[in-house]
């Protein structure tokens, strides 16, 4: 498969540069990423282990592929379909956490399906990213159902050597996986502690309303996930990723925007739009915006 990743970060350089090792892959990133890969490869490390030669780029004019993965930021991603709607892409998956396929789809129609990845991923150096956790990539239809070419895509990773599945209940896995990111990331942001923190109280309290508000919202939306099934996801993820610092914490200690909007934003917003309270969400929500605020990390029209 020709393949773009828009978004060489560290998840977009460990999926692209294992890839590389089966399939033709461009990865679309920035300086001085870029100008490493091209000038000496990629270099994998941690977990998996390689030297890979991708095309890599600045330019992310006139794209062409059979499938485009986008990594970027969820904050990122009005920009990541824009640059990808100018080009001549079959298939799009996202693999980034939070509601992002919405934005996907609206510009990018029906070649869009959804995507999770729970693989471990951080850059070390330009040209260097480290696999800090093997996991799953889950691909499926958005609208969920079996698919030819979902099957297609996860043949694909697979033949690189990653493990990933086509689901044919994409949306519920999203919902789940949203639980889990609206449970742990903003609570370990918020109070500075690996996500093992939040295996028993006080931790776990909010942690797990905050879960349960969004399997209600979930619901809401016509997507079968219980209150428990949420709560169990997150604790199983608290307890295969206890000695991790989750993403939003990792940004939060790097003085870097966060991807709260997708997360506990994205489950208020879909809350009220279906009349369900989401107190614990909202709250998180508010206090990350206020550190981003505080910190000039927001848009100017973002509040
Ligand atoms: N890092 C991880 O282990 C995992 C990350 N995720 C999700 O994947 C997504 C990406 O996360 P990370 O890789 O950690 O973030 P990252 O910040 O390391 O990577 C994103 C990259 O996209 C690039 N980018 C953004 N806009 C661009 C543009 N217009 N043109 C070129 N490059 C552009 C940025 O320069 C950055 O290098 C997030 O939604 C995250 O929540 C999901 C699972 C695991
Ligand atoms: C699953 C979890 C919470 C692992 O840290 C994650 O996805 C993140 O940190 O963003």
């Amino acid at each position: 498969m020709d393949i773009v990743v828009f978004g060489a970060g560290a998840l977009g350089s460990l999926v692209g540069g294992a890839l590389a090792g089966k399939h033709a892959v461009t990865l679309v990133g920035r300086d001085p990423h870029v100008a490493r890969i091209r000038e000496d490869g990629l270099r994998i490390s941690g977990e998996l282990d390689a030297l890979v030669h991708p095309e890599a780029t600045t330019d992310p004019a006139g794209l062409v592929a059979d499938l485009a993965l986008v990594t970027v930021k969820a904050y990122d991603t009005a920009e990541a379909a824009e640059a990808l709607a100018d080009g001549d892409v079959d298939l799009v998956c996202s693999l980034q956490n939070g509601l992002t396929e919405g934005t996907l789809r609206e510009r990018l129609g029906d070649r869009v399906l959804a995507g999770t990845a729970t693989y471990g991923a951080e850059l070390v150096d330009p040209g260097h990213v480290r696999c800090t956790g093997l996991g799953r990539i889950h691909v499926g239809e958005l609208d969920d159902g079996g698919s030819d070419r979902a099957e297609r895509v996860a043949a694909a990773f697979r033949a690189a050597e990653l493990d990933c599945e086509a689901d044919p209940a994409m949306a519920r896995r999203r919902w789940e996986k949203l639980a889990v990111n609206a449970g742990i990331n903003a609570v370990t942001a918020l109070a500075g502690v690996e996500n093992g923190a939040l295996a028993g109280p006080p931790g776990a309290r909010t942690a797990e309303r905050a879960a349960r508000e969004t399997a209600r919202v979930a619901r809401a939306e016509g997507v079968d996930l219980t209150d428990d099934d949420a709560v169990t996801a997150l604790r199983d993820v608290v307890d295969e990723t206890a000695a991790n610092r989750s993403s939003m914490y990792q940004d939060v200690r790097a003085g870097r925007r966060t991807e709260v909007e997708a997360i506990n934003g994205a489950v208020v917003d879909l809350g009220r739009a279906n009349a369900v309270a989401t107190p614990t969400n909202g709250t998180l929500a508010e206090l990350v915006r206020t550190w981003e605020a505080a910190r000039d990390l927001r848009p100017p029209d973002a509040d």
